[in-house]
């Protein structure tokens, strides 16, 4: 549905989008992550044809953004992060004078009726933009895009300035538009986009660092899960003995609870699940096991995690004049190494 070639965008000598290359196929809700500057808004102006791209390609649909601009633009649905909506207009007014911007040509009653449906701004339609909440104005936002019945929805921040009650329903409406459209949804906030999107992009100094799913990319980050285990028993030596375990990397006393027990996080190594080894060696112990759970690494860790990986990656290309390479699952692997040398 969309393909991004080698995309570049330099402005004078900052390159602001460096060579990045994805696909997104059709009906895929994917979540665009970046850190501020990152070149996110650059991206997706140079995906929606608003910028002309240094080099490389965007095919949307097949048809190149900047060759076929009109062809390729019709798959489109373009939320701004500040949609250009005007305040003194009606939602009807509004949505007829979007409508007639895209020369439309679907019946237009009809079609705009459906919008309204779709996005629940049935019973506003006419009123004026200016006396909406931001929520329903974000809302008539969604339906602008929607005019012309793209395939494809681009939404830059699209529950920035929203109260919890409108980010919660936003979210349930780009989860309901997910099932029609393709969604590309750019966001600084992590949780949402892994509420959201089956599949991320994470993208920082204009390179891309990462495209999975945020189930894969936590466990291609985390390796084993982490086991959060409460034990009673005597600290230093439960240390000693479950560090001793076969397939345990690490034990770190995490403080005493107020039941008596002392909270452990305890690292396995890689590939190996020491949970029944756990509860034999405290059985055989007597110590008394009070709790175990998994501690998954939120998209908030590996994001930052990969944007600390990214840095360490700039440094060592810096010396060694190396090309990067940002195989995700492999990448923690040779940090890892590094990091025990
Ligand atoms: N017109 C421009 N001229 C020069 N540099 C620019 C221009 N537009 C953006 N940049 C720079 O390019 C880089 C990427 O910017 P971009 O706005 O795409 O990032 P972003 O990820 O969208 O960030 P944010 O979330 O803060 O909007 C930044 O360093 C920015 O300062």
């Amino acid at each position: 549905m969309i393909e991004v070639k080698n995309l570049v965008k330099q402005y004078g000598s900052k390159r602001a989008v460096d060579d990045i290359s994805f696909t997104i196929n059709k009906g895929e809700i994917l979540g665009f992550l970046g850190p501020n500057g990152a070149g996110k808004s650059t991206t997706m102006n140079m995906i929606t044809g608003y910028l002309s791209s240094t080099s490389g390609t965007v095919l949307i649909d097949g048809h190149d953004i900047l060759e076929e601009p009109l062809e390729a633009k019709k798959h489109i649905g373009y939320l701004p992060e500040l949609p250009p909506l005007y305040l003194d207009m009606t939602v009807k007014e509004y949505l007829g004078f979007v409508y007639e911007l895209k020369k439309c040509t679907l019946p237009r009653e009809q079609h705009l009726a459906e919008i309204c449906r779709t996005v629940k701004i049935e019973h506003v339609y006419g009123r004026l933009i200016k006396n909406l909440s931001k929520g329903y104005k974000q809302r008539v936002g969604v339906a602008g895009a929607l005019v012309g019945a793209p395939d494809v929805l681009i939404l830059d921040e699209p529950t920035v300035g929203l109260d919890p009650q409108q980010i919660i329903d936003i979210r349930n409406l780009i989860k309901d538009l997910g099932k029609k459209h393709t969604v590309i949804l750019s966001s600084h906030i992590l949780p949402e986009v892994q509420a959201i999107c089956e599949r991320v992009i994470v993208i920082n100094k204009g390179k891309l660092v990462a495209d999975d799913t945020p189930d894969n990319l936590s466990r291609s980050l985390a390796g084993n899960t982490k086991l959060q285990a409460r034990i009673v028993g005597p600290q230093s030596e439960v240390v000693a003995a479950v560090s001793a375990m076969d397939g345990v990397a690490r034990v770190l006393p995490l403080g005493e609870k107020t039941d008596g027990s002392v909270e452990y996080t305890i690292e396995p190594e890689e590939g190996k699940d020491v949970r029944a080894g756990l509860f034999d060696l405290l059985s055989k112990q007597g110590w008394q096991m009070l709790g175990l759970k998994g501690s998954e690494m939120s998209l908030e860790d590996i994001f930052l995690h990969l944007i600390q990986d990214d840095a360490q990656t700039s440094k060592e290309e810096k010396s060694e004049g190396k090309k990067r390479r940002f195989s995700f699952g492999r990448k923690k692997k040779e940090t890892d190494g590094g990091d025990e040398e």
